[in-house]
């Protein structure tokens, strides 16, 4: 089929398929009936926001995370978006990674170059990974001085109301104990204000050693995409996004706000089995 017909084809697929709601200020909610259909939908929605953000910027500044989250991107190396895509603006980050080498099982870098970028026709020189050889606390330092330096450049741009850099999109996982990126409930990170990245030597889940986007980075992002699956984060979700008074308030996940940005949540049932649907609204 031609790369036009097969966009087409897309476009029809997703629209038949995505139950959305929207949500005061908690975003959107896409609800999917198989992962498959989530797969679909996610790979839209990139595509979409890179068209549109190579159109108005010349370029796409993505931040990724890692966990079942880049399984989930799978569809975005298949027909149309393989060909569609305009891969060579695409400039690549992490929202968080583990301090371990590139080539080691938990490193999200990894996870990506094998699911992903190993796929598509991304620059090499466009994918910003950390430096793996020198301490958590420096690897930080150094992916936020980088970050800074690409800022001046305007392959990131620049928050209109905070000192922070503006993704094109972030896109972040969700753990059971409602973690997002490796901000964890209750660590002293969640409060940090002036840092860009920051660092952890404790986390709760191995590997220990991380850096990690800090909230306000993320929600100054343009875009913020959450992908959340499976029964064992249905509590966490609840928490997250439904209208729970003060158990909800120091979630991570509920954190997530972007201020001027667009919020979208991936879900598939399970996960979404215990939200509250009565106050969604088409
Ligand atoms: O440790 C991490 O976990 C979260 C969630 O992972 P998931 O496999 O439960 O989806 C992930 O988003 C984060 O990047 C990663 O470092």
């Amino acid at each position: 089929m031609h790369v036009e017909a097969q966009k087409a084809s897309a476009v029809k697929l997703v629209e038949s398929m995505a139950v959305s709601g929207a949500r005061n200020e908690r975003g959107e909610v896409r609800i999917h009936e198989s992962l498959d259909e989530l797969s679909t939908d996610l790979a839209y929605h990139i595509a979409e926001l890179s068209e549109a953000s190579v159109k108005e910027r010349g370029v796409f500044a993505i931040a990724l995370s890692g966990g079942s989250l880049v399984g989930l991107m799978g569809k975005l190396c298949e027909p149309p978006y393989n060909k569609t895509v305009d891969w060579a603006k695409w400039y690549i980050f992490w929202a968080d990674e583990r301090v371990v080498a590139k080539n080691h099982a938990d490193s999200n870098y990894k996870l990506a170059k094998d699911g992903l970028l190993s796929k598509v026709p991304i620059v090499p020189s466009h994918v910003h990974s950390i430096n793996d050889s020198v301490s958590a606390e420096e690897a930080a330092d150094d992916y936020e001085f980088g970050i800074r330096q690409l800022v001046k450049t305007r392959v990131v741009s620049v928050s209109e109301i905070s000192d922070c850099p503006k993704f094109d999109l972030i896109l972040l996982g969700m753990g059971p104990d409602g973690h997002v990126a490796s901000l964890f409930p209750t660590h002293s990170v969640l409060n940090e204000r002036d840092e860009w990245v920051t660092f952890i030597t404790d986390s709760p889940k191995p590997p220990p050693e991380r850096i990690t986007f800090t909230l306000p980075v993320i929600n100054s992002a343009s875009n913020v995409a959450v992908v959340v699956t499976g029964e064992s984060k249905a509590e966490a979700l609840h928490l997250a996004i439904d209208d729970v008074g003060p158990d909800g308030v120091s979630l991570p996940a509920r954190m997530v706000q972007p201020t001027k940005g667009k919020l979208v949540w991936f879900l598939d049932k399970p996960a979404a089995s215990k939200l509250d649907c009565s106050q969604f609204s088409e």
